[in-house]
């Protein structure tokens, strides 16, 4: 668990803190995006937690511990890292830079290697193929599974992380959200996750903290915040498609009455990809993979629910 407590950041000769009185939760095992315009302290909030930057106020408590107490090295070495340049060291192997961690907490060199191979694999990427492989020899995507891989070497309960999937081209990104999203469910992390991509925070955050100027504008989970941003600001920073993102949240379920041809749509579809299905296929209802179909009545039904 993650406890931010009225934690506050004022930079030197700075008139305004650039993070004011934050409380913030995230409990153990679950994982929170925070979001905000340019420059509203997001970063800086992440960088609190593993103590890059020093707060000016406030407390921290990591899994019921005074984060502020503890050594700053110690804190760091428990916290997984990720950010979006993966910063690898260039002249070190892919298994040298995951086991970076490990080392630094004195493991045997033979769990070390076993837990590489293992942090590997769990992250998509093949021992065999990859272990010994230099930075530069991989994809942009596959760099930052390696991000991933080592920021989860040591087995720490909490992750942050920065921008994770912000250097790849747009279908690598997805991909790479849905794989690490299950990941960290499966190993329930505490995560905390700045992004400035809307569908990411959806996508990756059971809830979404947004900032303004410092200050937590609206914490909610994502359907929530979705469906009731609490003021103006909020809504106009969410924008215009926050019912579609909205509807990437909801299952869609059969009803009776509606029939519809072609292919089923799959397990865990939403409400979303029924409609894309029905613009896709030019029909107003679409099989689901259960049995039954929704219709596009339905889908609008649903949504309001
Ligand atoms: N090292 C620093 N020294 C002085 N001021 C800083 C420093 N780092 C950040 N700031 C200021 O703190 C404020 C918050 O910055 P921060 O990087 O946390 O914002 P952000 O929400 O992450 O922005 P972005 O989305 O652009 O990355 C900004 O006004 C920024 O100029």
């Amino acid at each position: 668990m993650i406890e931010l407590d009225g934690l506050t950041k004022r930079w030197p000769g700075a008139a305004t803190d650039a993070v004011h009185d934050l409380t913030l939760t995230v409990p153990e095992g679950t994982s929170c995006a925070l979001i905000g315009p340019s420059g509203s302290g997001k970063t800086t909030t992440l960088r609190m937690v593993n103590r890059l930057i020093e707060p000016s106020g406030g407390a921290l408590r990591i899994d019921g511990q005074d984060a502020l107490r503890m050594d700053a090295v110690t804190l760091r070495r428990s916290i997984g890292y990720v950010i979006q340049e993966v910063g690898l060291f260039p002249h070190w192997s892919i298994a040298e830079n995951v086991a970076t961690v490990p080392r630094l907490l004195g493991w045997p060199a033979a769990r070390i290697a076993a837990r590489v191979e293992e942090v590997l694999a769990l992250t998509g990427l093949d021992p065999a193929v990859f272990a010994r492989r230099r930075p530069h020899q991989l994809s942009g995507g596959e760099r930052q599974r390696v991000g991933v891989a080592r920021a989860l070497a040591g087995d720490p309960p909490v992750l942050l992380m920065d921008e994770p999937f912000g250097a790849v081209d747009p279908v690598v990104r997805g991909r790479l959200q849905e794989e690490v999203l299950r990941l960290l469910k499966t190993l329930r992390k505490t995560v905390l996750i700045v992004t400035h991509d809307l569908d990411e925070a959806v996508r990756l955050g059971d809830a979404v903290a947004v900032l303004r100027d410092g200050r937590l504008a609206q914490h909610a989970p994502a359907a929530a915040l979705l469906a009731r941003p609490a003021d103006g600001f909020v809504a106009e920073f969410l924008g215009s498609d926050r019912a579609l993102q909205r509807l990437a949240l909801i299952p869609a379920a059969p009803v009776a009455g509606a029939a519809a041809e072609g292919a089923p749509l799959a397990a865990e579809a939403s409400l979303r990809d029924a409609l894309a299905a029905m613009l896709a296929r030019g029909t107003d209802a679409v099989p689901l993979a259960g049995g039954g179909a929704i219709s596009l009545a339905a889908v609008l039904e649903q949504a309001r629910a």
